[in-house]
């Protein structure tokens, strides 16, 4: 059901730290910062030949990355994104098997202008998935 790894992402402390190293350090593609409220972070893609890093700081006060950056102040690899072709049929053949499809379950558009869902970490490996209709 899953096709390609579209972005693996890392929550930071610092953007514009994390965005500079990837740039001078890597010597890495990067994009510019976006804000995007309705997720409640902002992000800068970082263009690799086979995927893209997608790096995360917290936007707003009640953001679903605060938690996470609590526990690990330094930062961390905070989700994977794969593609599927259509996110409603996952979705349900995901719940049908006793994933938790997390919010209110309907997708939301993510920062590709795409369909996006998230699946509870404890129903896969410890490891935060993120969906994006192809
Ligand atoms: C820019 C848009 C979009 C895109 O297009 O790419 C994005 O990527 S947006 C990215 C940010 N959005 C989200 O993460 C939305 C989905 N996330 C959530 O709903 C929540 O973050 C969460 C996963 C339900 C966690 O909620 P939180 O309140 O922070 O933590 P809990 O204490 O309830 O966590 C329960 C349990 O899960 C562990 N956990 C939490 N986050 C992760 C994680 N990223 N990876 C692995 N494990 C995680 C947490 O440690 C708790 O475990 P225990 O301590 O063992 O109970
Ligand atoms: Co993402």
């Amino acid at each position: 059901m899953i096709g390609r790894l579209n972005h693996v992402a890392i929550a930071v402390p610092d953007l514009e730290a994390a965005t500079a190293q990837y740039r001078d350090t890597l010597g890495a593609q990067v994009g510019p910062p976006q804000d995007e409220p309705d997720h409640g972070v902002t992000v800068v893609f970082i263009t690799l030949p086979n995927t893209k890093i997608e790096l995360l700081q917290p936007l707003g006060d009640d953001s679903p990355i605060a938690g996470f950056l609590a526990k690990n102040p330094s930062g961390g690899i905070h989700h994977i994104c794969y593609e599927v072709s259509d996110i409603r049929a996952a979705r349900d053949r995901l719940k049908a098997q006793g994933a938790r499809v997390l919010g209110t379950g309907e997708p939301k558009i993510g920062a590709h202008g795409k369909p996006v869902l998230f699946l509870h970490p404890k129903d896969f490996a410890g490891t935060l998935v993120e969906l994006e209709q192809a």
